[in-house]
């Protein structure tokens, strides 16, 4: 693999940051003063999300056709609507801000999924995050990619919403390196290489993932990435965000400015991984909330000596709190990230084939038993939480999520039964 640029010279920017801005005296403000050679970054984003603009569904419902003949669910064939019915609740193997997963088994196939549950009535108290459920299973749909969840089916009652889901069975990457305190660099490039084919793809269609973090990233069977949670992805708008929500440790400073932003904050966060990879923890955690996003917006990067030169410069280049000159904000910077030298073992054919050699095999003595996934979840009834909002909802309510389900084509399940 050969290297495309030469990173041998210190082009940092200068970065100059207030912290008081007009009318919002506790809000930090972002002044920047640029003296690099890089050109700004152009939103190149924003035309395949006119595109997806102009093929707008609206109509989601789709009824179990032959696309879902799996060679060995041959009873659901028809036209039967999938529900929770059809699923035999195993586990509960994780808990978001909105609801529960659990490990489903499909009854008529035998097959294991993973079951997001959202309740309705709490997503309608907080709209936002109504919004980012549909933009969730919109996503979703388009999706279809080696390290990214596949979503199989999409329904809802009265009160929930149901995603049924690939399941992951190897649980958190950050689970298996917890266990190991730290990655050595060549393993961490393995499980990088990976998320970045994924948030290639994601931005390929206009998708901005926005909530990189450990959590979001689980294994396979086989020890591939499974990236997960959609809940805050979003197609890029050009727009100001005013939603800082979740853990700040991943994200990026333009996120925290409540600024415009774009895929360069998924680079970011990718920083923010590949130095918890290879250190041992992030590098902005001050503590508390407040003094991590002081951190982030304003302290210089320091790396440890034992980091070597192309972990290093590849830290500082995703890194950078100016998003115009972070490596991966240009139209084709995604070639330089492949190209840096901390990748130069990388074979990024073979790795998009799957073809890679996971560092890590999922210890599974049967699947089942969810025994990647926190006992503190695993031990929980498998049950669903009570709804606490008076239920059903008022039809306006019930309109929003019109059209929730949602089947995958067959092909999707070739895959996944294979
Ligand atoms: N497809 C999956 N397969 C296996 N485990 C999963 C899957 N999806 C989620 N999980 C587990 O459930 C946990 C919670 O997932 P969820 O997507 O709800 O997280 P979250 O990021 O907090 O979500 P949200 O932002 O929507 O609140 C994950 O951290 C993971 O351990």
């Amino acid at each position: 693999m050969s290297t495309l640029f030469s990173f041998d010279h210190d082009d940092h920017p200068s970065l100059r940051l207030s912290t008081a801005s007009e009318g919002h005296p506790d809000e930090p403000a972002i002044s920047i003063s640029e003296d690099h050679d890089e050109p700004p970054s152009e939103d190149v984003l924003s035309k395949s999300y006119s595109e997806r603009c102009l093929r707008d569904e609206s109509v989601y419902e789709v009824a179990l056709d032959e696309d879902f003949a799996a060679s060995n669910a041959q009873e659901i064939l028809g036209s039967r609507k999938v529900t929770k019915a059809d699923f035999e609740q195993l586990k509960v193997i994780g808990r978001g801000a909105y609801g529960k997963v659990l490990l489903v088994r499909h009854k008529a196939s035998r097959r294991l999924y993973a079951m997001k549950v959202l309740k309705k009535a709490s997503l309608f108290l907080k709209i936002k995050h109504a919004e980012h459920t549909k933009a969730e299973r919109q996503i979703l749909e388009d999706l279809k990619h080696p390290f990214i969840v596949q979503l199989y089916y999409a329904f809802q009652t009265d009160d929930r919403l149901y995603l049924i889901l690939e399941f992951a069975s190897g649980g958190e990457l950050f689970t298996h390196m917890a266990a190991e305190r730290m990655f050595s660099e060549e393993v961490a490039s393995f499980y990088l290489a990976e998320l970045i084919l994924a948030l290639e793809h994601l931005h390929s269609l206009g998708i901005v993932y926005r909530d990189l973090k450990p959590e979001n990233c689980l294994l396979d069977s086989d020890g591939h990435v499974v990236l997960t949670d959609f809940g805050l992805s979003k197609v890029a708008i050009e727009q100001k965000t005013n939603t800082v929500c979740g853990t700040v440790e991943y994200m990026a400073p333009e996120i925290l400015m409540e600024q415009h932003y774009s895929k360069g904050v998924d680079w970011w966060s990718l920083g923010i991984l590949l130095f918890e990879m290879i250190v041992g923890h992030t590098p902005f955690n001050a503590g508390n909330r407040k003094k991590t996003m002081d951190a982030i917006l304003k302290k210089k990067l320091q790396v440890p000596y034992y980091v070597s030169s192309e972990a290093k410069d590849l830290c500082n280049k995703l890194l950078r709190k100016n998003p115009d000159v972070r490596l991966g904000s240009g139209e084709d910077d995604i070639t330089r990230i492949k190209g840096h030298r901390f990748f130069r073992k990388i074979d990024w054919k073979a790795m998009e084939a799957r073809q890679g050699t996971p560092p890590i095999v999922p210890i599974l003595t049967d699947p089942e038993l969810a025994e990647n996934f926190d006992s503190k979840f695993t031990k929980e009834m498998p049950v669903e939480s009570p709804i606490d909002i008076p239920s059903p909802l008022s039809a306006s309510y019930s309109d929003f999520f019109q059209g929730f389900s949602y089947v995958a084509k067959h092909n999707h399940l070739d895959a996944f039964c294979n």
